[in-house]
């Protein structure tokens, strides 16, 4: 049965997204009908689905996930290849600006909208920047995997970082060597990630920290994407990183560069462990209406 759908389209630093509301629950989208939304010549185009769905109406699977009754809304997560992903860093922020605009959700300055998602719940505030992310706790692998890509000489070694959602993590000597990257190739990591991973190719600044913060600029190519302009959690991944290789004196306030713009992030002490946070805009460009076979 054909079904008519009311979206947005927003994005955050480029990381574009189609987002509807399905309050109830009784919209499962196929994965034929994710790749046709996204595709950029034969849809609407992006890098992914964002389904707001109220908590209360999940499917029990995913109702498992959402531990704090507090999470009103669910941010049901798809990839442009149809794939789920725990989480998604620019999303979380474009779709706190989605529920408050469509009147689904209320977020005045200095209160939190606690949102759920596959890797648990995230708490979201108005910030400077547009909004900022609780990201929650994050851990590394002490495997390095080597990251082989297009335009990379040789394969380099990469730090496992998972931030709700898995990534690699590899150093680049110089903005010379960023740009030769060709992403349109998926990187290959081995040993092969049971669930994949987005790969973040990461230059420190030089100098690498300025008044206290640290600079980075980074490309990344998604797991069930491909080349994105920005990624959220891979800007988390990529600050987690370069602080783990600069040692003791490495500052936990960093700027990321993506191709699309600029992020915050900040790790601090949260009473579980340490968290990082993430702050960037958030944008809505257009509505639209589109009837899906
Ligand atoms: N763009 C996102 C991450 C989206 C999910 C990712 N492709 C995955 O499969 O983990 C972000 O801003 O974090």
């Amino acid at each position: 049965m054909a079904v008519k759908l009311h979206f947005s389209k927003g994005h955050g630093t480029g990381n574009d997204f189609i987002l509807f509301a399905d309050p109830d629950g009784s919209l499962d989208l196929t994965t034929d009908q994710i790749r046709v939304l996204c595709d950029r010549h034969f849809g609407i185009g992006a890098d992914g689905v964002i389904r707001a769905v109220r908590s209360a109406n999940l499917d029990a699977g995913a109702a498992a996930l959402v531990e704090n009754p507090g999470a009103e809304w669910f941010m049901d997560y798809y990839n442009a290849d149809g794939s789920v992903a725990e989480m998604c860093g620019n999303g979380i922020r474009v779709y706190t600006e989605f529920l408050t605009r469509s009147g689904l959700a209320e977020l005045a300055h200095g209160e939190i909208l606690a949102i759920g998602t596959r890797a648990g719940v995230r708490d979201v505030q108005r910030s400077a920047l547009g909004y900022q992310v609780d990201m929650g706790l994050w851990s590394t692998d002490d495997d390095e995997p080597l990251v082989s890509a297009k335009g990379l000489k040789v394969p380099r070694p990469g730090l496992s970082i998972d931030v709700g959602n898995p990534h690699v993590v590899v150093a680049l000597s110089d903005d010379d060597e960023l740009d030769g990257l060709d992403l349109a190739y998926v990187p290959v990591i081995d040993p092969e990630p049971v669930y994949g991973a987005n790969v973040e190719f990461v230059v420190p600044g030089d100098p690498l920290i300025r008044d206290g913060v640290g600079h980075i600029s980074m490309r990344v190519h998604e797991r069930g994407v491909g080349e994105t302009l920005s990624c959220g959690t891979g800007t988390v991944a990529a600050a987690l990183a370069i602080r783990h290789w600069a040692g003791d004196r490495a500052p936990d306030d960093w700027r990321v560069s993506v191709p699309g713009g600029t992020v915050a992030v900040r790790m601090f002490p949260g009473e579980d462990g340490e968290h990082a946070s993430l702050s960037g805009p958030a944008e809505l460009v257009f509505d639209g209406e589109v009837t899906l076979a």
